[in-house]
């Protein structure tokens, strides 16, 4: 087997990063492009050194013409490997970038949870993650979205989401199955700038590269990185905070029904964790993911005359001050 210099790499970011230990099962979710390609064949020729058991996962949105066919040549490049070979079909064409990106996790964790994987592991490059960073910048975000995809991450209780290529670029995995004479099924939509994520990949990459910073993708990957340990640092303080800030709370068969806050805990703390504080809370008790809207409303009620409120988030819960004290109410 040639070991390269990504071999190396790739070998030593799952060592250092812990992502996943020996023996253990891991999906990997194969497209057929060049990423996910560069992937399973990197890990194939980790898994003599490792133990692992590697499947491939693949999922057909039945959103282009082609993509049975793209199946297929997941399929028979699985084959040639030797490797277990698991397929969604969706049940209707998918035409939305996002609603393919919902169901095509939700079919790859029913693929690890039917065959016993702990581990679903995706191609996300540091050329992804440059996009993704620029993606929620030009829209509005926090440190939370600059840090633009993560190592590891829970997606169920008991499946973990890893992306080992997070420090290799698009270019590199682009040569890699050159060199390897990898045969990668392209993608045609990846082509359409109709949809931002293409232009930043098409357009504005390009034009930060030519006259900005002809590393930017690696630039910019190292700031979300960055931001990654600091957010994850702030998040932790975070969640003790709201433990000592949580005066009464009330379940109701499962579900929350009632919360006290201690405003004189919370007015302690610098502004940027009051902001954590009340998102975590929010994200307990809202069904859907808070707005910046939301987290200011009650935030603000941290400092606010006695008897103070919030509109009703979604859902009908209301917030109130009570002297030193934020209620919030069903
Ligand atoms: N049809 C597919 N079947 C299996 N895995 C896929 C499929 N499409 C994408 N993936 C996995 O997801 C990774 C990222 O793909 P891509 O960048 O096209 O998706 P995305 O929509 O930007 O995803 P995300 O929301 O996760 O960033 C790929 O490297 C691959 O591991």
């Amino acid at each position: 087997m040639v070991w390269t210099v990504l071999h190396a790499k790739i070998h030593r970011t799952i060592r250092s990063r812990h992502l996943f230990d020996h023996d253990h099962r891991l999906l990997v979710a194969v497209s057929g492009g060049q990423d996910s390609l560069c992937l399973i064949k990197l890990l194939l020729d980790l898994q003599p050194k490792w133990g692992w058991y590697l499947g491939i996962g693949h999922c057909d949105h039945r959103w282009r013409s082609d993509s049975a066919a793209n199946a297929r040549h997941v399929q028979q490049l699985a084959e040639s490997w030797g490797i277990s070979f698991y397929l969604e079909t969706a049940t209707q064409p998918l035409n939305s970038e996002a609603a393919a990106r919902n169901w095509r996790y939700h079919a790859l964790i029913a693929m690890a949870q039917a065959n016993n994987y702990q581990y679903i592991v995706t191609g996300h490059t540091a050329s992804d993650r440059a996009e993704t960073l620029l993606y929620n910048l030009i829209r509005g975000t926090g440190a939370d979205g600059l840090q633009a995809l993560t190592w590891k991450r829970p997606i169920t209780r008991d499946i973990l989401l890893i992306r080992p290529l997070l420090e290799i670029t698009r270019q590199q995995t682009g040569e890699f199955c050159q060199e390897f004479d990898l045969s990668v099924w392209e993608d045609s939509t990846n082509q359409d700038i109709k949809y931002a994520r293409n232009r930043i990949r098409q357009e504005l990459i390009p034009y930060l590269q030519a006259n900005f910073n002809p590393k930017v993708e690696s630039a910019l990957a190292q700031t979300a990185e960055l931001l990654q340990a600091e957010v994850e640092y702030l998040e932790q303080v975070a969640h003790q905070l709201k433990q000592e800030a949580i005066n009464w709370e009330l379940e109701n068969e499962g579900n929350w029904a009632n919360l006290r806050l201690n405003r004189r805990v919370l007015k302690k703390a610098p502004l940027a964790l009051q902001r954590r504080v009340m998102r975590q809370i929010l994200q307990q008790i809202l069904n859907d993911a808070p707005t910046f809207d939301h987290i200011e409303k009650l935030t603000d009620l941290i400092t606010a005359p006695n008897r103070s409120q919030t509109d009703p988030f979604p859902g009908g819960i209301i917030a109130q001050v009570h002297g030193d004290e934020i209620w919030l109410t069903n």
